[in-house]
């Protein structure tokens, strides 16, 4: 095959995905973390992987980074396996894990500068000190960075190479809110040159903010796949009624409220139900639903 030809694409895999698993099986010492994990993620979009701790979102993107091995499934990263993936794969993907790799002894400019040497065309290092807001400690010795500044060395030396796709677990984790929302504004940044990000959170701000698409991770499932907005859809349906009655609060769960709201009109002919109020669950609440935090019965008083 010359260089000016393509391989066929495997039979299922489309061209605009980046990440393609079916089947993601993970254990540890018997105890299975990743149970069957299915997940696509296209080229050029922000996905992120929300989920508690423990759900298994670290295990499943050390598998895509070709870092950790897996016990079943299949899985294509930029149309490779990563279990196979050579050097030349793994120059177009960026990681920036939960732990550490930049030594404690060089400064930020030094490590930066020193990375750049594995990289075929790095971004220039006075580009990457401005685009993580850490110009102005250039000089500091990384061991004297605060958290929040370590992380954002970790960001730096992960979008070093230009990836075309980056991995970023719990990113944000240790950054004061004016960081945070810094790094948003480099992930959109990256989002608008068409890179591919895969992140990790416990923020379900953050994967509003960034995300095209999340996929809530509980127990090493995906519970749901869908845009921040529409997360939870159905769940956002059950309408909560409340109101008082012989001074005590009463509830309703239901995905007729109108229904509720004319029976207890039709009970109060006067026309005035006191402490009236019908709600629907915020982002929050559908997301505690879906790892199985809460459980709301529906239809019955409480
Ligand atoms: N090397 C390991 N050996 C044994 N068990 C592990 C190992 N790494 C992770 N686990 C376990 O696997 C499960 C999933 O962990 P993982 O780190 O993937 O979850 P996570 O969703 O990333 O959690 P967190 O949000 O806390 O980082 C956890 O119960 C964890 O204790």
């Amino acid at each position: 095959m010359t260089a000016m030809q393509t391989a066929p694409a495997a039979a299922g895999v489309r061209d605009d995905d980046a990440v393609r698993v079916r089947g993601l099986v993970k254990r540890y010492g018997g105890r299975t973390v990743v149970d069957g994990l299915d997940l696509d993620v296209r080229r050029g979009e922000v996905f992120a992987l929300l989920g508690p701790n423990g759900a298994g979102k670290t295990t499943t993107v050390e598998v895509l980074e070709g870092v950790r091995t897996r016990d079943g499934g299949e899985v294509t990263v930029l149309g490779e396996d990563p279990a196979r993936a050579g050097r030349a794969w793994r120059d177009r993907t960026g990681v920036v894990g939960q732990t550490t790799g930049a030594g404690n002894a060089l400064t930020v400019r030094e490590t930066l500068d020193h990375f750049a040497r594995y990289h075929a065309t790095p971004v220039p290092t006075a580009e990457l000190l401005a685009d993580v807001a850490l110009a102005e400690s250039a000089g500091t010795r990384v061991s004297r960075l605060s958290g929040g500044q370590r992380r954002r060395l970790e960001v730096a030396l992960g979008i070093q190479g230009r990836p075309e796709l980056l991995f970023l677990d719990e990113p944000t984790t240790g950054m004061d809110p004016v960081a945070r929302r810094s790094f948003w504004g480099l992930v959109r940044g990256l989002r608008a040159a068409g890179t591919t990000v895969l992140l990790t959170t416990h923020y379900l701000d953050e994967a509003a903010e960034l995300a095209d698409r999340v996929g809530v991770l509980a127990a090493g499932r995906l519970v749901e796949v869908a845009p921040p907005a529409e997360l939870g859809a159905d769940l956002r349906r059950v309408a909560t009624v409340r109101w008082t009655e012989d001074g005590a609060v009463r509830e309703v769960v239901t995905r007729e409220p109108a229904a509720v709201l004319r029976d207890l009109l039709a009970a109060h002919p006067a026309g005035e139900v006191p402490g009236l109020t019908v709600t629907r669950p915020d982002l929050e609440e559908v997301y505690l639903s879906l790892v199985g935090a809460t459980a709301t019965p529906e239809g019955e008083p409480r």
